[in-house]
């Protein structure tokens, strides 16, 4: 914890938590959620036991019902407690809410009966209505503005943070009762009554802190008035304007498979591991793993692979998910089922991040808010259904054996089932995600990974090429580009091929803008780098939006400028680094380059009289510049002849236009016959 003033001091404001009341506050949260989450394990746990003589199915009922009696009343009476809870003196609430916490889970063991368990659990949870609202109306009394999202965040990481912590803390707490046992004969056969005494001291606790906590204000009149929609209503708010946006769509529907994945774990962890022969401690170890996996697929996620899309990692983390959970339904091995829990809880963890990550670059600020809180409404109802479904089902299932022949029997519960149709769901919302998110079509997913392993980013072969063909136009100003890519256009047309022209700068919505800042004679003092970036930028947004695209669909694509420009511009013209020029580009441009470049040589004092109308901010440029930048061009094309044809500018428009054909007649792919030539006489003349 940081102390004010000392490492803290210079630039970083002082923690959150080196706020007293807040961290007095803080400390009861955790012991709380610490406090709850044992509870949840201890119950289902003591559910499983106190059945454990009325068979498969009962007990399996049981668990489930402890489920159900745990998350109804949230989802029921929520918002009343919430109005209820704002009217009363806040410190007195929850000291209060604690003591009688304390007292209902203390009376659990004491009184020792099924019946008491849900009724109890019920119970606590109507009492944690009144607690949580009254804490989270206090919290931002407490802190100071700009420092709320930090203690929010702090909240979340007890709520969540503590269940493996608890998990363990169950694990050792049934192994010490067993031990227990054997001195104080209480104890024996009570595995998990030492768990709840714990929770209910952990409450007690609480109450004292609180207690001792005078800076809450008496009544929510002076606290910002909390108001808490239903959650029925955050979810039909919320998919009114989610719905319709096909990315959340599918990252929502794919969160909630991987959180359902994970639900059908701890629902019915309790009768998996009593049927693998496993005793409490190692249901809290179960447990516990889910969530060890899912912080760390959490805090790890984002750092795993990067070069890999994050969509495609997203539904491959999701089927990866399912195939984990279908291993850990047929494997009957409480070590190997421990393990792949981690891995199950990893999986899920990093689609739950990547989802929300993406969700909030995706929706705009003034919607995040109320997107997050549908999404975790719609988590909250999802695992209220997964936890109360599994158990369920699994008991009507029973439980099976199947002869594999000979003396050899293979056991196949409710549980196994259950988790089977968890893994089938899985895998199947995980490949939805992955067709209709994904960003790199045409790229096989298998040498996307590869490639991501070795911390690259896979660039497709030869083979894998796009199959339309590239052709760019090149040259000085006035040098006749936009004439000829158009006639050129027009001809490839009449051949039956589906072309797209375009050029540059300025052939997308951004480069629209670019293209303003760039040519705009206004802006003379831009410095040759920006200028150069720019550029690269414009080109970047075209060939992603335009030219690849086009190029995937087999168009032909003739662009009016592209790469060449800005190696003869901005690198000869500008007097950059070459190699940089060229290397931004590359990068800009994913190192997609023309099948056939056209360079119209023309002379800059020919090409520069052509032009009408006031000059932009590089034709006017002294002829020396448009001098160098002519030179640039003819020694790229020199460089490699193969992917160059230089035609003299200076020759009349028909002449080059057949040039041209003649050159692209050749790098076709369905070479087109000479008598074609007939239908470029039709052509009218274009003017500009
Ligand atoms: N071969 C040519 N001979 C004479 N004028 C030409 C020729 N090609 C184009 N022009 C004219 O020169 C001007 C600039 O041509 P344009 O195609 O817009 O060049 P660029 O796109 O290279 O700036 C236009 O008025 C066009 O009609
Ligand atoms: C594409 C590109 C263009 N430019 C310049 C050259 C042109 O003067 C201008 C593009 O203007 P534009 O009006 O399209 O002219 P043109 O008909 O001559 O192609 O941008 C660069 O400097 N670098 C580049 O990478």
């Amino acid at each position: 914890m940081t102390t004010p003033g000392r490492n803290t001091a210079r630039r970083k404001p002082p923690n959150v938590l080196a706020n007293a009341p807040f961290r007095k506050l803080w400390t009861a949260m955790s012991l709380c959620s610490l406090g709850d989450w044992l509870n949840i394990i201890a119950l289902t746990a003591l559910a499983g036991n106190l059945t454990s003589g009325a068979g498969y199915k009962a007990q399996s009922l049981a668990i489930g019902g402890v489920f159900v009696a745990k998350m109804l009343p949230a989802i029921l009476l929520g918002p009343l407690a919430g109005a209820f809870a704002d009217r009363f003196d806040r410190r007195l609430t929850m000291f209060f809410s604690d003591l009688l916490r304390f007292a209902l889970v203390l009376s659990i063991p004491l009184i020792g009966s099924y019946q008491w368990v849900i009724i109890a659990t019920f119970l606590v949870e109507c009492v944690n209505l009144f607690w949580v609202p009254a804490k989270d109306a206090t919290v931002p009394n407490l802190v100071p503005k700009e420092r709320l999202e930090e203690a929010n965040q702090l909240n979340l990481l007890v709520t969540y943070g503590t269940a493996p912590v608890a998990a363990l803390l169950f694990a050792v707490l049934s192994v010490a009762d067993d031990a227990l046992g054997r001195f104080v004969p209480y104890f024996a056969d009570r595995d998990t009554y030492l768990a709840l005494f714990i929770n209910a001291i952990a409450y007690l606790v609480s109450a004292f802190i609180i207690f001792t906590l005078k800076d809450i204000s008496k009544t929510g009149a002076t606290a910002t008035a909390i108001s808490t929609p239903s959650v029925l209503r955050q979810i039909i708010d919320g998919w009114r304007f989610v719905g319709g946006n096909r990315l959340i769509r599918g990252l929502v529907i794919g969160m909630l498979g991987a959180f359902a994945a994970g639900g059908t774990v701890v629902g019915v962890a309790k009768i998996y591991v009593v049927a693998l022969q496993g005793g409490d401690a190692a249901y809290g170890v179960v447990f516990g793993a889910v969530f060890v996996g899912m912080a760390s697929g959490m805090f790890f996620g984002p750092r795993l692979l990067r070069e890999l899309s994050r969509r495609r990692l997203f539904g491959l983390s999701i089927v990866v998910a399912g195939v984990v959970l279908a291993a850990i339904a047929l494997i009957h091995n409480l070590v190997i089922v421990v393990m792949l829990t981690v891995v199950l809880g990893a999986c899920a963890g990093i689609a739950w991040i990547i989802g929300y990550t993406m969700i909030g670059l995706e929706v705009e600020d003034n919607l995040r808010g109320r997107t997050f809180s549908f999404l975790q409404s719609l988590a909250r109802v999802t695992l209220l259904l997964v936890v109360a479904v599994a158990p369920t089902l699994a008991g009507l299932f029973g439980r099976h054996e199947v002869r594999l022949g000979g003396e050899t029997v293979y056991r196949f519960d409710g549980s196994n089932l259950v988790l089977l149709i968890g893994a089938l769901l899985a895998v199947i919302v995980g490949l939805l995600a992955l067709r209709h998110m994904d960003d790199r079509k045409g790229v096989p997913i298998v040498s996307d990974l590869v490639a991501a392993a070795r911390g690259e980013r896979f660039a497709p072969e030869e083979t894998e090429q796009p199959r339309g063909m590239f052709i760019a136009f090149e040259g000085g100003e006035g040098s006749g580009k936009t004439t000829q890519s158009r006639l050129l256009a027009i001809w490839l047309r009449d051949q039956g091929f589906d072309v797209v022209q375009t050029r540059e700068p300025g052939s997308t919505k951004v480069g629209m803008r670019l293209r303003a800042i760039l040519l705009d004679a206004v802006h003379q003092g831009l410095s040759a780098r920006s200028e150069a970036l720019l550029y690269a930028a414009d080109r970047a947004e075209h060939v992603e939006k335009v030219i690849r695209p086009a190029l995937y669909r087999g168009s032909m694509v003739i662009s009016d400028r592209y790469v060449d420009s800005s190696l003869a511009y901005q690198g000869a013209g500008r007097a950059l680094e070459p190699g940089d020029v060229a290397r931004i580009n590359a990068w800009a441009t994913g190192g997609l380059v023309p099948d056939l470049t056209v360079l119209i040589d023309t002379p800059p004092s020919v090409g520069l009289t052509r032009l009408g109308g006031a000059a932009d901010r590089i034709e006017s440029e002294p002829l020396e510049f448009h001098e160098r930048v002519r030179r640039e061009f003819r020694s790229l094309a020199a460089a490699a002849p193969e992917r160059y044809l230089v035609v003299d500018g200076t020759l009349a428009q028909e002449q080059i236009s057949l040039l041209i054909h003649d050159r692209v007649r050749e790098v076709l792919p369905d070479p087109v016959p000479e008598e074609s030539e007939d239908a470029t006489g039709t052509i009218p003349v274009i003017r500009d």
